[in-house]
């Protein structure tokens, strides 16, 4: 039967989004982090998403909101320990994200060894450009996703960079959390992360398949 919801508007789901840190040696290297053997998790709550037209809002409790560019995968069939044989086959399509980060605070919990929430998952630290659907990307470990800051480039980076590729992330996560229909999985930043200000304007792309901006602005 068809589904009533089109997953092309994933972010109206309410689903999950996964995460993934530390997924580029370079980005693991820039914030002194040891590169990982196994992929580092954590989750932002749906209510995370922005989409073009609105601001990302720094919160209020940070003095320096990071962005991050990250391949997104969009899940169109899901399941629990899916084989990496065949988990492209769960995949609908890609979006662009920001995984927008308040790193002071990160800094805070890493050293406080307390958990991440209030540094990932606030309000607008989620962006996410159009779906683009998985035709478009016929390879996933080999596109470009760039960045700029009032038209700088910033992050310049390649999927072939990813530690743990698209089909191992969709295995692995799988066997821990079951991924269901509408989920997004955030695939991991490349190195250049940095400082963003309000009115500054974050322009962002896979190669010259998708394109997005988003203004800063203080909540
Ligand atoms: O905050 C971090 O550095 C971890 C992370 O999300 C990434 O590597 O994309
Ligand atoms: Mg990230």
């Amino acid at each position: 039967m068809a589904s009533a919801r089109n997953v092309t508007r994933f972010w109206e789901w309410g689903r999950k989004i996964i995460c993934v840190g530390r997924n580029y040696a370079d980005h693991a290297k820039e914030l002194k982090n040891a590169v990982p053997t196994e992929p580092v998790l954590f989750l932002k709550p749906p209510s995370a998403y922005v989409k073009e037209g609105s601001p990302i809002l720094v919160p209020m409790y940070s003095n320096n909101l990071h962005h991050e560019v990250e391949l997104g995968v969009v899940i169109g069939k899901g399941g629990t320990a899916i084989p990496r044989a065949s988990a492209m086959d769960h995949v609908a399509g890609y979006a662009l994200c920001l995984d927008m980060t308040a790193r002071d605070i990160q800094e805070e919990c890493k050293s406080k060894g307390l958990p991440w929430t209030l540094a990932k998952a606030f309000n607008t630290s989620c962006p996410v450009s159009e779906f683009v659907p998985k035709e478009k990307i016929p390879d996933p470990g080999n596109v470009r996703i760039w960045l700029k800051v009032n038209d700088q480039l910033r992050q310049d980076g390649n999927t072939s960079q990813m530690i743990f590729s698209v089909p191992y992330l969709i295995s692995y996560i799988s066997e821990i959390i079951t991924l269901e229909e509408g989920d997004l999985i955030l695939t991991g930043t490349p190195k250049g992360v940095s400082s963003v200000q309000e009115y500054d304007e974050l322009e962002a792309g896979i190669e010259d398949i998708v394109s997005m901006t988003f203004k800063v602005d203080r909540q």
